[in-house]
């Protein structure tokens, strides 16, 4: 068929990759695809024997991956996307689908049963197109297809395929291979959509749309005609078993022109319509018709008049994957709409309501110093409390008694004294001391978030009208004490998160590192300390190293130098490791790239960048520490592990771990191609 410009198409639309694979993203990103990524919950169990052919698998797989983000996206995100996009990919041999290896042996199994042969790449491709109507009921309707691609390994010795399994590459890979990377090594030819083997066809995916967008009109009917076209190729229709009916996948050679319609069985014709009448009612529903709704995902089937039909068979239940459990999601969701408020729903939305209270109640009591007083004077009532920090005594009993609600003090005869917390997180000079962090919130983003609703509408920080100063000159820029102020700042949750992120991966390897934007040096102590034959050089501004002595016992360790500099600007020291502790989100695109590039220019292949950032969930809802903290952000934006992923591997270093600290900061560790 000719291939219409379609990705334009998508401009505005909400559209939606349910996959979290790097390289799907990639694929979409390059063609300039706007899109979230929500990864789906669907776990690939299905039962294989139960699909005739390896393809129907992977689109059935697709297909259910989909469905799943287009059914959870309404409820949970409280918007539905425009599209939802599903891929499963598979790698067939001698009859067998080989998914993902699940270690290195699995890994070895699978390379040695492709080695001097050749095997098929399927994946299975799902579009789920979602029509929200007034009702506010969404109908949904789903085109899939898979795409076929024969590739033929050359003999491997075993040297051979041990080396590329220990490389880690075939881990995450359906067969064991990435062809774009150091697998295309083990390739001697590939006949087909080379992109199909790295995990999306691309080509394939552009025509359905073009069919889908540039031949239909705006009336339901004629969209479910266009969807009706698009599904109907020249292969033959896979009937699959109960209880996964589906609906036909299209040969990657399917024509575009209107295939004769199935003459055979009432379940072939129903497989003949690709179109998908799933309605999820949101408002005043409903338990039948949530069941029901079920229900008709399971037909697959919508007259062409737009009428749902009946199921299609009568001991068609709900399938398996569509569970019970959901039903009852669905239904608790619209039952309780109008009903009594739950309880465990009060106590969240008082918690949020009364949360600035909670923070403002920590800031001052930390600001009177009261946690480093009771830490010298356990048990002294309100009244001594107040004349130690100068306080009335009314006040400072409101103060001690909010506290004790919060944790942070504990009372007896109404005398005070410090939580295990307090004493090691809250007074200014314990080991773990988050004071400088308290207090930078305190001085800066608070008096920023109460500009919040501006910096919303305005679209970004109010800084400059808070702080009645020019960009520029903010932060520490400014004063000494500013500068000071925010260097503790970053010290003290570098001194909270610095050990984590420094030992969470090995980095023996090492000999000499470069802390880019390393500030009092805290991060780079925690680096020495954890490999102890490592010299690391901070490298930050002259105003910060400059005041970095004032943290000096820090530094009693001589692997920790300094360097004064600025990283746009001036040559970086040499290195075989570079962090980025906090520095990337900050920046904008054009500054990020400009020092990712700088550091690309440096770094030889094997040397490694340790990045450490809080990282966003893959489908950014949560966590709420790096959400919020972008509301009072200047420049730059919050990424997920996969964003930050992709903007390395975009300037050679491809990521080789990425660790979820449980720990106020994330770490991803990259090696230089
Ligand atoms: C958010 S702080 C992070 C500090 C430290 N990496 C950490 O995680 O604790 C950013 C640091 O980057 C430094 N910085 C900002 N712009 C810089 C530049 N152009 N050259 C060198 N350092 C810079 C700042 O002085 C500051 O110490």
């Amino acid at each position: 068929m000719v291939l219409n410009p379609v990705i334009s198409k998508l401009a505005g639309k909400l559209v939606v990759l349910a996959s979290a694979s790097p390289r799907r993203l990639e694929i979409l990103r390059n063609v300039g695809l706007r899109f979230e990524v929500v990864p789906s919950w669907f776990k690939e169990t299905l039962d294989k024997s139960l699909f005739k052919a390896p393809y129907e698998y992977a689109v059935e797989t697709a297909k259910q991956k989909a469905l799943e983000v287009a059914r959870r996206m309404p409820i949970k995100h409280l918007k539905t996307p425009d599209i939802v996009i599903g891929a499963d990919t598979i790698v067939t041999v001698d009859g067998l689908i080989l998914e993902k290896p699940v270690d290195k042996h699995d890994a070895y199994r699978m390379l040695s049963s492709l080695s001097g042969k050749e095997h098929s790449v399927y994946t299975g491709v799902a579009i789920v197109l979602c029509h929200e109507k007034e009702n506010e009921e969404v109908d949904y309707q789903l085109i899939q297809f898979y795409e076929e691609t024969k590739v033929k390994f050359a003999d491997l010795s075993e040297d051979m395929l041990w080396e590329y399994i220990n490389s880690g590459e075939p881990m995450d890979k359906a067969g064991g291979y990435g062809i774009q990377a150091l697998g295309g090594m083990l390739v001697e030819y590939v006949h087909g959509d080379f992109l199909n083997v790295v995990g999306f066809p691309l080509n394939h995916f552009c025509k359905q749309l073009s069919l889908i967008y540039n031949h239909c009109t705006s009336s339901s009917d004629q969209k479910s005609e266009s969807v009706h076209l698009s599904v109907n190729g020249t292969h033959p229709t896979p009937v699959l078993s109960q209880p996964t009916p589906s609906v036909p996948a299209q040969s990657s050679h399917g024509s575009s022109s209107i295939p004769k319609p199935s003459s055979s069985s009432s379940s072939q014709t129903h497989h003949t319509h690709c179109s998908l009448a799933h309605k999820v009612k949101r408002k005043g529903s409903d338990s039948e018709v949530s069941q029901s709704s079920w229900m008709l995902v399971n037909s697959l089937s919508k007259h062409t008049d737009g009428r749902e039909a009946k199921l299609c068979n009568s001991e068609n239940t709900t399938s398996p994957l569509i569970t019970r459990s959901e039903q009852l999601i669905e239904r608790d969701v619209t039952e309780h709409e109008d009903s009594e408020p739950r309880k465990e729903d009060l106590e969240r939305i008082s918690e949020l309501i009364d949360g600035f209270k909670a923070s403002k109640a920590l800031f001052t009591a930390s600001r009177l110093r009261v946690f480093d007083l009771l830490h010298r004077m356990p048990g002294l009532d309100a009244a001594q409390v107040g004349q130690e920090v100068k306080a009335s005594v009314k006040g400072t009993e409101c103060l001690l008694e909010a506290c004790v609600s919060l944790g942070l003090l504990k009372s007896k005869d109404r005398t005070y004294e410090n939580t295990d917390l307090a004493t090691s997180l809250l007074r200014s000079d314990s080991c773990f001391s988050l004071h400088g962090h308290i207090q930078h919130c305190d001085d800066t983003l608070w008096p920023l978030f109460s500009h919040l609703e501006s910096a919303v509408e305005e679209g970004h920080s109010q800084r400059e009208k808070v702080f009645s100063r020019k960009p520029k000159e903010d932060t520490f820029h400014n004063s000494q004490e500013a500068k000071l102020r925010f260097m503790n700042a970053m010290h003290s949750v570098a001194k909270v998160a610095g050990k984590s992120v420094a030992t969470a991966f090995d980095l023996s390897r090492y000999k000499t590192a470069c802390d880019l934007g390393g500030c009092t040096g805290t991060m780079a102590c925690e680096l020495t300390k954890a490999h102890p034959e490592m010299s690391v050089t901070v490298f930050d501004l002259p105003a910060v190293v400059e005041l970095s002595e004032r943290f000096r016992p820090l530094q009693s360790n001589n692997r920790v130098s300094f360097v004064a500099g600025d990283f746009f600007q001036d040559e970086l020291p040499k290195a075989d490791l570079y962090i980025l502790a906090r520095i990337l989100h900050d920046l904008t695109d054009e500054k990020l790239h400009i020092l990712l590039s700088k550091i690309a220019d440096v770094c030889k292949p094997g040397c490694g960048l340790l990045l450490s950032e809080i990282f966003l969930d893959e489908d950014r809802s949560g966590p709420s520490r790096g959400l919020l903290q972008a509301l009072s952000m200047s420049e730059g934006k919050q990424r997920s592990a996969t964003e930050y992923s992709l903007l390395l591997k975009s300037h050679g270093f491809n990521t080789a771990q990425i660790r979820h600290t449980d720990n106020l900061l994330d770490a991803m560790f990259c090696i230089k191609a």
